[in-house]
C-alpha cells in the first residue's frame, strides 16, 4: 500500500525561471526502502525537502497516508549527510534528547534506551564524548541512532553516508538495514544516494531521476532476496546487468542534458 505519494509535483524556487522539479509522480509503499539516484542538481534533495514539509510544492500534491503534507511532523525523520548533532551535547545526550522529543520515553527509561541504541551502533564506550571528539563515521552513527530514536514511521535520508569513508559506509549501510527492519513494523525509507552499488544493496526499488528538472526516468525493481550478501551479490549476472542499466540511463541523460545546455559543443 502506498504510504507516501507524490502526484504531478513541481517546484520552482523563487526567482528561478526553470523548475527544479517538474511533474514528479512517485509512490513509496509502507515498509519499503526506496533509493533515488540521479545526476547532480536533478532535485533529489529538493524532493526530500518537499516530503519533509520544509518546502511547499509550486503545484501538485504530496500525501502521507492520504493526508496532504503541509509542514514537518514527527511522522517523518530526516537524516542529512552532515551529521546534524547538537555539538554541546554528548553522544548519549544527543540520543536522550531525541527520545524525549519523540514523547515515547522520558527520564530513566530514556537513558536506558539511549544506551541500548548506542550499543546497537557500536559506540557504547564513546557515550560521554562530544561530537567534536568523534570521527566522521562515529558522528554519523550517532546521527543515525538519534534519528531512529525518534521511531518515526518514515525516514527521509539525504546521502546519509556521503561523507564517510568506504569502510564506514559499508557498516553504516548494514546498520541502516538493521534499524529499518527493527523489532516491529518496517520503517518506510526514502534514500537519496549517488552510489549505485549502495542503492542495489539496500533498496527494494530504485527511482532513477532525470537531470533537472527532476522527475522519474525509470523505476527499477531490485530482485535480490534478503538478507543480501555483498560478496555474492556483486557476482550475480542480474546485479551486473542492473548496474549497467542504471549507469547507462544516467550517462545518456547527462549527455542529452549537456547537449541541450551547451548546444552539443565538445560532445
Ligand atoms: N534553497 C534553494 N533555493 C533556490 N534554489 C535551490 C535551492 N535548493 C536547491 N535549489 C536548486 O534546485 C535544483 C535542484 O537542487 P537539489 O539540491 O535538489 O539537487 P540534487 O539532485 O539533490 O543535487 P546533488 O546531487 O548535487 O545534491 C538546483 O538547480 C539547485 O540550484
Amino acid at each position: 500500500m502506498a504510504l507516501l505519494n507524490l502526484e504531478s509535483v513541481s517546484l520552482t524556487y523563487p526567482g528561478d525561471e526553470r523548475p527544479a522539479i517538474a511533474n514528479l509522480s512517485l509512490s513509496i509503499n509502507q515498509g519499503e526502502l526506496l533509493a533515488v539516484v540521479g545526476p547532480s542538481g536533478c532535485g533529489k534533495s529538493s524532493t526530500i525537502d518537499l516530503l519533509a514539509g520544509l518546502t511547499p510544492a509550486t503545484s501538485g500534491l504530496l500525501t502521507l497516508n492520504d493526508n496532504p503534507i503541509l509542514a514537518p511532523g514527527p511522522d517523518r525523520a530526516v537524516v542529512f549527510q552532515d551529521y546534524s548533532l547538537f555539538p554541546w551535547m554528548t553522544a548519549l545526550d544527543n540520543i536522550i534528547f531525541a527520545l524525549n522529543e519523540s514523547g515515547r520515553v522520558t527520564g530513566k527509561t530514556a537513558g536506558e534506551q539511549a544506551k541500548k541504541l548506542l550499543a546497537m551502533v557500536g559506540l557504547s564506550i564513546y557515550s560521554h564524548k562530544y561530537p567534536s571528539e568523534l570521527s566522521g563515521g562515529m558522528r554519523q552513527r550517532v546521527a543515525i541512532a538519534r534519528a531512529f530514536a525518534l521511531d518515526a514511521p518514515v525516514y527521509l535520508m539525504d546521502e546519509p553516508f556521503g561523507a564517510v569513508d568506504a569502510k564506514n559506509r559499508v557498516s553504516l549501510q548494514d546498520l541502516l538495514l538493521k534499524l529499518w527492519t527493527g523489532d516491529g513494523d518496517k520503517k518506510t525509507v526514502f534514500l537519496v544516494t549517488h552510489d549505485i552499488d549502495e542503492a542495489l544493496y539496500l533498496a527494494d526499488r530504485i527511482a532513477v531521476f532525470t537531470p533537472g528538472p527532476g522527475r522519474v526516468l525509470k523505476i527499477i525493481d531490485v530482485p535480490f532476496p534478503r538478507p543480501r550478501r555483498r560478496f555474492f551479490l556483486v557476482q550475480d549476472p542480474r546485479y551486473i546487468e542492473l548496474r549497467n542499466e542504471i549507469l547507462s540511463l544516467l550517462q545518456k541523460e547527462i549527455l542529452a542534458e549537456l547537449q541541450q545546455v551547451e548546444g552539443g559543443a565538445g560532445i
